[in-house]
This record gives structure tokens, C-alpha cells and sequence, in this order.
């Protein structure tokens, strides 16, 4: 199975520029050698504008024509409605019920199309349409390109922090992990990179530790506050993650909350729980991280308000 290069996340670098603000790396004031990547600050509020811009740029002409589709939890649906707009093609996206509304609302918003399923049937409905109609599939994670335009993440951090020793990304289907590991492995080989799973979702621990994929059923996934980071990873983003990461922790319901109350208060920054996921890692379970420089990614800022209030209580 082919593994995404630095050659292909500096391709992808090239096609978003422009388009996907250069977060800066941000230092926190109550920890002298942590510091947050803010991609709650993307123009849709994730990191996923990345992954998007570049996979649809990628396209041929007469591909982008006939449209794209996805399945997505709301993020990457954002994101990918956000990149066609600007193509000016059609998009459709899949969206588990249960989805939160900020992200449903949002994707209209940019002009996309929404499709209500239950969450098992997310990517089948998204394969269906593609079928039909003729549009082209952008998975939000398991993808090459996708990847790659996560993994310019890693790009960033390494030009802004040359000597950082730890990077902390969260885990769901492993595009994240995959790109920003593949970038900072082969740019600063010493320094630790580290996926952060909701322990009620730690199907990518299982996974690794098995060296196969291991399937939790979406009941068992669905029950974390982290909507962002129910799914499975795929056989690719695994082959990346065995290959390239260099562990996996997981952090409880309640020190997500309160990782994403901490970025409000203390960092200024509004995140959704699973934006807020690796700061738990390294709020909760430091002893269990590599010492030195880290860099929390704080994947994504959208979320809805009553969720905010109940945090902040
Ligand atoms: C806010 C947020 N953070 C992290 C992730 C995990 O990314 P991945 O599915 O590539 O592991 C997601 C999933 O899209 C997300 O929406
Ligand atoms: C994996 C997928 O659901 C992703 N979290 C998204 O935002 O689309």
C-alpha cells in the first residue's frame, strides 16, 4: 500500500496556499513549554478546509464539473461544501442523524446539499450518490490526498518550531494523524508524535496494539462527547499510523470538558470537544507523554452554543 510522501503534504502545501490560513503556533501562559495550533480559526472552523482545498484542486476539470460528495460527521462536510463553492460545483453531504446543528446549519450555509442517514450508513449513502449522479467521492480521511493536505499541519510546526520534541493530534479515521505524522517524521525524526483517542471511541489503540483493524460498532463510538472523532480508521490511514506514530493515549468524557473550558478561559480559544481532545492528553495524562516542546492541535472550533454553556457552567 503506497504511503503518502513529504513530497506529496509539500505538493499539497502548494495548492492551499492562499486559501487555508497559516495558523501560528500560540504559546500558553500557564505552561512554558506547551503551545496550541489554533485550526478552530480555519474560515470553517477545522482543520479539514486543508484536505478539502487540496483534494478538489487535484481534480480534473471536467471531474470538478459533475460535483463531489461525502459522508462526514460535519467538519470535512463544511470544509469540502467550502472548497466546491469556491469551484463553483455542486456538493452533497452525508451527514450522521445525531449530527451536531451548528455543523448541519453550516453546511447549508455554504451552499451544499444534506443528507440526514443513520450513522451506519454514512459512507454507503455517500458511495450511492456518487453512483448516481456522477460526482466525485472526497472521504474525509480515507484518502491520499486528504492526508497529504492534513500532513501540511506538520509543515507548519516544524517552520515554527524547529526544536519542538511532542505533537499532539487527536484520532478518529487517522487523516490528521497520518499527514502531520508523515511531515514531522521526516522533518524532525526525534520528535514524538502522538494520537489522542476518547477512551469511549479507542478503536485506533485497539487497532494498533492488534497491528489490524479492530471495528467498534457505532453504538459503542456514538456514546463520546468528541462527535468528531467516532469513526473507525481505514486500512490506509492504519498503515500510516503503524508506519509513523509514535503512540496512542486516551482521555475520559469529563477531561475533554474540561481541556475545552481551559481553551475558553485561559487560551481564549472557542473549541469543540474534540478540537479540545489533545490538550486533555496534556492537561490529564501528562506522566504518560514524552517530556520537552509540545504542540496540542486544536482541531476545530464548531460548536453549538448550548454545548459552550454547559462547559463554562
Ligand atoms: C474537530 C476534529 N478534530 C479531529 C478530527 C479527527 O480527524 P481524522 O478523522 O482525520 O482523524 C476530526 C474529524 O474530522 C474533527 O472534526
Ligand atoms: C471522520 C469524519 O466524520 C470527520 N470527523 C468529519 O468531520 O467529517
Amino acid at each position: 500500500m503506497e504511503l503518502v510522501s513529504i513530497e506529496d503534504v509539500r505538493a499539497a502545501a502548494d495548492d492551499i496556499a492562499g486559501t487555508v490560513v497559516r495558523t501560528p503556533l500560540l504559546p500558553t501562559p500557564w505552561d512554558g513549554e506547551l503551545w496550541l495550533k489554533p485550526e478552530s480559526l480555519q474560515p470553517v472552523g477545522s482543520f479539514k478546509l486543508r484536505g478539502a482545498t487540496h483534494a478538489v484542486a487535484r481534480l480534473d476539470p471536467a471531474t470538478r464539473a459533475r460535483g463531489v460528495v461525502t459522508h462526514s460527521s460535519g467538519n470535512h462536510g463544511q470544509a469540502l461544501a467550502y472548497a466546491a463553492r469556491a469551484a463553483g460545483v455542486p456538493c452533497t453531504v452525508v451527514v450522521p442523524e445525531g449530527a451536531p446543528r451548528v455543523k448541519v446549519d453550516r453546511i447549508r450555509a455554504l451552499g451544499a446539499e444534506v443528507r440526514l442517514v443513520p450513522p451506519a450508513r454514512r459512507l454507503a449513502e455517500a458511495e450511492r450518490i456518487a453512483a448516481g449522479t456522477g460526482a466525485t467521492l472526497v472521504p474525509p480521511f480515507d484518502d491520499r490526498r486528504i492526508i497529504a493536505g492534513q500532513g501540511t499541519i506538520g509543515l507548519e510546526i516544524v517552520a515554527d518550531l524547529p526544536d519542538v520534541d511532542v505533537v499532539l493530534l487527536p484520532v478518529g479515521g487517522g487523516g490528521l494523524s497520518s499527514g502531520v505524522a508523515t511531515a514531522v517524521k521526516a522533518l524532525r525524526p526525534s520528535a514524538a508524535v502522538i494520537g489522542v483517542e476518547p477512551l469511549l471511541a479507542a478503536d485506533a489503540r485497539e487497532s494498533l496494539a492488534a497491528g489490524e483493524l479492530v471495528v467498534w460498532d457505532v453504538e459503542r463510538t456514538y456514546r463520546t462527547v468528541a462527535d468528531g472523532l467516532r469513526t473507525q480508521l481505514s486500512a490506509l490511514t492504519l498503515a500510516h499510523l503503524r508506519d509513523r506514530l509514535d503512540g496512542i493515549v486516551t482521555v475520559t468524557e469529563e477531561e475533554i470538558l474540561a481541556a475545552t473550558g481551559r481553551l475558553v478561559r485561559d487560551a481564549r480559544l472557542v473549541a469543540e470537544p474534540s478540537g479540545a481532545v489533545a490538550l486533555a492528553a496534556r492537561l490529564s495524562h501528562r506522566d504518560e507523554l514524552p517530556a520537552g516542546r509540545t504542540v496540542a492541535v486544536v482541531t476545530g472550533g464548531n460548536v453549538d452554543p448550548a454545548r459552550l454553556a454547559s462547559v463554562l457552567a
